[in-house]
């Protein structure tokens, strides 16, 4: 078994009378895939928002790799390697899908536009952007503009430049939303390419992306953590099945 790369204790959201997260206590650990599943309004999303560093929580920590990070802010959790994709990565449309990516290196790497640097330094950018491309489907789409992508493209593409950016941990909002079947199943396929080079922590409700993906998933009924386990254990937990699987789960596991 890893070791706990990050960790949520006690996290509690209120949005006024609201308890949208409700003393979450849940342990990430390296280099597996932590799925958050639940009914809609179940909290998932403010939970990864708490951990991205987007929402302060109103009480509890977050802890990564042992340290308090509570009050690092989004941009501080993504120097340590904490990085939200999907919904907040801005793809610009007019950039070739290879500059998309060199920027997100670039900024990464600290550089700004300098591109008078050393030539040496460009061609390194130059190599991380294509090996990152290759890592997630789009090599042969490096010259086409960002904005005549398909939707699945595009969402390879959002993935692409997190990538870039070096993360430790990648928490995916809906990775698979809004995608057809095929789409879908190259988003799986990539997704499951990279278990085993970063740590994940995804929100989905896409049951066959999840029972696929997962090493462990958690599920949230009313922003309470009420069971967390093996996909198996999951499936099999009464009431997990009861308050949000459904008899549609229970058929097919
Ligand atoms: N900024 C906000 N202000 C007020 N209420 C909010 C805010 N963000 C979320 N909520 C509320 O908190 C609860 C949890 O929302 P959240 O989006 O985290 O759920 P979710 O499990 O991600 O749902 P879904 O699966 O539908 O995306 C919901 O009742 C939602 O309306």
């Amino acid at each position: 078994m890893t070791a706990t790369i990050l960790e949520a204790r006690g996290l509690t959201k209120r949005f006024g009378g609201l308890t949208a997260t409700d003393d979450v206590t849940l342990a990430i650990r390296e280099l597996t895939c932590h799925a958050l599943i639940g009914p809609n309004g179940a909290g998932k999303t403010t939970l990864l928002s708490q951990l991205s560093g987007e929402l302060r929580p109103t009480a509890g920590q977050i802890h990564f790799e042992g340290r308090d990070v509570t009050s690092a802010d989004l941009g501080g959790r993504a120097r340590l390697g904490i990085l939200r994709s999907f919904q907040i990565t801005s793809v610009c449309d007019d950039y070739s899908v290879f500059d998309n990516v060199v920027v997100a290196a670039q900024i990464r790497e600290g550089h700004g536009f300098r591109f008078w640097q050393a030539p040496r330094r460009v061609r390194a950018l130059a190599d991380a952007t294509r090996s990152v491309l290759e890592q997630t489907g789009l090599a042969d789409f490096g010259d086409v503009p960002a904005g005549v992508l398909s939707h699945g493209q595009r969402r390879q593409l959002e993935l692409a430049i997190a990538l870039a950016m070096q993360p430790r941990v990648l928490l995916l909002d809906e990775p698979m939303a809004g995608m057809g079947p095929a789409e879908a199943e190259r988003m799986i396929d990539l997704l499951g390419s990279l278990r085993a080079d970063y740590t994940i922590v995804l929100v989905e409700h896409d049951m066959d992306a999840v029972f696929n993906l997962a090493d462990t998933v958690s599920v949230l009924v009313g922003g309470r953590l009420v069971a967390s386990g093996t996909p198996q254990e999951i499936r099999s937990n009464a009431s997990v099945r009861e308050a949000y699987l459904g008899h549609e789960q229970e058929d097919a596991a």
